[in-house]
């Protein structure tokens, strides 16, 4: 029975290759799958119906038309007025629901002007979509269109799997609301991927004091750029970090390490030797300065912004962070930096972002968040993970900063878990507080992160 996607637990995400091996796999148990797939495609139709006017079945050449077939048989079977195409015209008239069925994982290449043209006319026709296992013209594995563009779902109904390209890149805005219906069958493929849940690190006991949930340093906000520090720092704090210390890049030492917060405190490395590092955040350019003793001394750090940049500028500070301990850095490219790091552009990152922050979780043996829309982490021989919380209000500067500051904090309570693990859980948490209509400034992002915690 399909289901909308819960967002309070983890999900095993099969890529294309998983998918077509269980797939085989059933197909020879049950050869008549189809018909279970278009019943489900059938079922949630009926439910999204509004109860009059005709639902538009576009079928494709393929069995993901083969689904939409079965579909449009039994709900004419329910009495539900149905147009298939290719088989009959195209609706003159907006059509209540269209259920597109052009193209699904059989998708490998550029839709033909053919079905691009059907793509559109689906698009154009104003009535709410649903989408067989995938929106047509998106690739299963990256999210991304395969040609000019893939249909913008409001609804996408993924079968048998749950393909890693509905939650990253250009998936999330095309898939709509998210149901799956596994069909009945058992997954026994390991997963490529893990879709985030909710994941808690932190354990404040009845007898805790302010040593045994750790110490943050936040090294960075050189002069004009210090709200960028000050709110790692503050989200530090807020995530129960015992003690915050911001080391003000070229700031006197008289000046409050943030007049709002007065208890986040001055710090130097010299005599913090200990602190989870939080490194980068508006930085400036003096940090490649500082950077080979950071490297060298913090036991554990989050590189963010400036940092990222200075690395990538700089193959002396790339082999100092390969030098590091495994598990015990994390870096937080956005797709910019992360271009940077790889030497590429930004289109080419997010052609693949699975890809492009396993390769530089590879070359650099860290743990690589790539943000944005679906956050992928990546860390060498562990399986990746995507992220699917969070949405564009949190487009806006300085939430980056945030989530860096959040990592960090949490890793100062969490002090034997590994990178990837605070990743997970820091990133869902980051995005489950930046779920909001309109625009999240950081500073509030930051008491919605303490209020949810
Ligand atoms: N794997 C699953 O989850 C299941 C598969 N089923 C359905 O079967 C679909 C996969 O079926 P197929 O392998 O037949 O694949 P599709 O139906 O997605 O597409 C394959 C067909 O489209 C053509 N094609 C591919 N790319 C094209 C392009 N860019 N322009 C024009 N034509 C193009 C191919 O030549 C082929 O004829 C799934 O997406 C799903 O809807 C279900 O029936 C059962 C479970
Ligand atoms: N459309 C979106 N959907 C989901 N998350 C987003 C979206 N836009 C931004 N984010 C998240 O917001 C944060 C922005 O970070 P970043 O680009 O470094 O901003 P800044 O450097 O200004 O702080 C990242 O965690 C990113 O994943």
């Amino acid at each position: 029975m399909p289901h909308l996607l819960a967002a309070d637990r983890c999900w095993p995400l099969h890529d294309l290759a998983a998918t077509r091996r269980l797939e085989a796999r059933a197909l020879a148990q049950r050869p008549d799958l189809m018909q279970d797939a278009g019943l489900a495609v059938a079922k949630l139709a009926l439910a999204l119906w509004p109860g009059s006017g005709p639902v538009w079945v576009a079928c494709g050449p393929g069995n993901n038309g083969g689904d939409g077939r079965v579909a449009a048989r039994l709900l004419r079977e329910h009495g539900v007025p149905v147009v298939l195409t290719p088989d009959e015209p195209v609706p003159a008239e907006r059509p209540a629901l269209v259920v597109d069925a052009l193209l699904g994982i059989g998708l490998n290449r550029a839709p033909s002007t053919a079905l691009a043209a059907t793509m559109a006319a689906v698009q154009a026709c104003g009535a709410p979509i649903l989408a067989v296992d995938l929106p047509s013209g998106l690739r299963a594995d990256t999210g991304q269109p395969a040609g000019a563009a893939a249909v913008r779902a409001d609804h996408t109904l993924t079968l048998l799997t749950l393909k890693p390209g509905l939650f990253t890149g250009e998936g999330r805005a095309h898939a709509g609301q998210i149901w799956f219906d596994d069909l009945g069958v058992a997954a026994d493929e390991p997963a490529s991927a893990d879709l985030l849940g909710p994941l808690e690190l932190r354990e404040r006991r009845a007898t805790a004091h302010k040593g045994s949930h750790g110490q943050v340093l936040v090294v960075g906000g050189a002069p004009g750029m210090q709200g960028a520090a000050r709110l790692a720092a503050r989200a530090a704090l807020a995530c129960g970090a015992g003690r915050v210390y911001l080391d003000l890049l070229g700031a006197p030492a008289s000046e409050p390490a943030d007049p709002q917060r007065p208890e986040l405190m001055r710090g130097r490395l010299g005599t913090l030797r200990e602190a989870v590092g939080v490194v980068g955040c508006g930085a400036g350019e003096a940090i490649a300065a500082a950077l080979p003793e950071l490297l060298a001394r913090l036991p554990r750090l989050v590189l963010d912004a400036d940092a990222l940049n200075a690395i990538a500028a700089d193959p002396a500070l790339q082999a100092l962070l390969r030098a590091r301990a495994a598990g015990t850095t994390l870096l937080t490219p956005h797709p910019l930096e992360a271009a940077r790091l790889l030497g590429r552009d930004t289109a080419a990152v997010q052609a693949d972002r699975l890809a492009a922050a396993a390769e530089m979780a590879a070359r650099l043996a860290c743990t690589v968040v790539l943000k944005g829309s679906g956050s992928v982490v990546a860390t060498p021989g562990q399986r990746p993970a995507v992220n699917p919380s969070g949405g564009p209000a949190l487009a806006t500067a300085g939430s980056g900063d945030v989530l860096a500051g959040w990592l960090g904090g949490l890793w100062a309570q969490a002090a034997t878990t590994g990178a990837h693990r605070v990743a997970c859980a820091g990133v869902f948490a980051h995005g489950r507080a930046g779920k909001a209509s309109g625009v999240l400034r950081a500073a509030d992002l930051v008491e919605r992160l303490a209020t949810q915690a």
